[in-house]
């Protein structure tokens, strides 16, 4: 449905984006990450039209981007979209339809069924007095309102509350289940994973990454595995730290080490847990017998999988929006003690 091809895009002898190839297949929704500057709304207004390349074909629906009957068949939602304030949700969109030669009873009922899927109320009230989230849904609206084929959104559910981006995420889906192209740049990338078949990761006006999350999981993110031991494993090149056991009340109970010298353990001793954070299931399997050597045992071991956010800090080499705020593994608890 989209071929770009050696597309490259300069202002003034800076390059935007530097020679950009990818194709979108029909009734998939594709992805366009990166960070600030990488070249994402560049890409995007080419594909709908507004800005000319400087190099390179860029083909939408089977037209060049910015031919006339390609625009009819496609939907561009703006990052930014400022409404016409003093008009209500069903004027202005009437307004766009009647643009578009849409039949008055064909847009109504084209109208009433985007608004009552993206769940907006309130259609009558002054566009000027609703939240950003209510704007932004009569946006997405507007950009349906000559049924395209293809869709190109920039950062559509951007800076909304998660209500609002749960329902515009939801009607991506269902874009997508509708047979649409959509193609979407966003900052949060919880958001691409949510709605994405397959993304491409920008950065500097390159394409550096492409795949679907999933494969970008697996090829740029690092999994952890949390072994803990009743004894401290004895190795030179692992790291492991002395952690409070459940209920643990008292610093010594975490400190004290545990003995496997014949003398009776104190409680703490009994207790205590230590922590060793590797890489790889070899590693996890050496540790298991560094602990039975020094007469303990594993007790766990948790498997944690990378965050999106750490696996394209380890892509761009920067965090995306967002990031710092959360952490960069999850953990998922797993019975691997019993195999390792
Ligand atoms: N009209 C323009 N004239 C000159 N430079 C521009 C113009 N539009 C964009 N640029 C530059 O091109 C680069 C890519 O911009 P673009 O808006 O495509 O990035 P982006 O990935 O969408 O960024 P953001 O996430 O901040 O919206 C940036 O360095 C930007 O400053």
């Amino acid at each position: 449905m989209i071929e770009v091809t050696g597309f490259r895009k300069t202002y003034g002898g800076f390059d935007a984006v530097v020679g950009s190839d990818f194709a979108v297949e029909e009734g998939e929704v594709f992805g366009i990450v990166g960070p600030n500057g990488a070249g994402k709304t560049t890409t995007l207004k080419t594909l709908a039209g507004l800005i000319e390349p400087t190099d390179g074909e860029v083909r939408v629906a089977g037209y060049d981007a910015g031919d006339p009957e390609m625009r009819r068949r496609l939907g561009f939602l703006p990052e930014e979209s400022p409404l016409y304030e003093d008009m209500t949700p069903l004027s202005y969109l009437r307004f766009f339809a009647d643009l578009y030669d849409v039949p008055r009873s064909v847009a109504n009922d084209r109208i009433d069924d985007a608004l009552d899927r993206l769940e907006l109320a309130h259609r009558t009230r002054r566009l000027g007095d609703m939240s950003k989230g209510m704007k932004r849904k009569v946006a997405i609206a507007r950009s349906l309102v000559n049924d395209p084929d293809v869709l190109i959104y920039d950062e559509p559910a951007s800076g909304l509350d998660p209500v609002t981006t749960n329902s515009v995420l939801a009607f991506t889906h269902e874009l997508r289940a509708a047979g649409k192209t959509v193609v979407f740049s966003a900052h949060d990338l919880h958001h691409v994973e949510s709605v994405c078949d397959r993304v491409i990761v920008m950065n500097e006006g390159e394409i550096i990454a492409r795949g679907s999350v999933d494969e970008l999981r697996e090829t740029y993110g690092t999994v952890e595995y949390v072994v803990t031991t009743t004894v401290a494993p004895e190795l030179d090149d692992v790291e492991t730290t002395a952690v409070a056991p459940t209920g643990a009340t008292d610093a010594a109970d975490v400190t004290t080490p545990s003995t496997a010298d014949g003398t009776a353990p104190t409680a703490a001793e009994a207790a205590a847990r230590y922590r060793t954070v590797v890489t790889s299931m070899t590693d996890v399997e050496r540790i298991r017998r560094a602990t039975v050597d020094a007469g303990g045992e594993v007790t766990d071991v948790r498997t944690d999988e990378p965050t999106l956010e750490s696996v394209f800090l380890s892509i761009v080499g920067e965090p995306m929006a967002g990031a710092a705020a959360r952490g960069e593994h999850v953990s998922r608890h797993t019975d691997e003690a019993g195999d390792a």
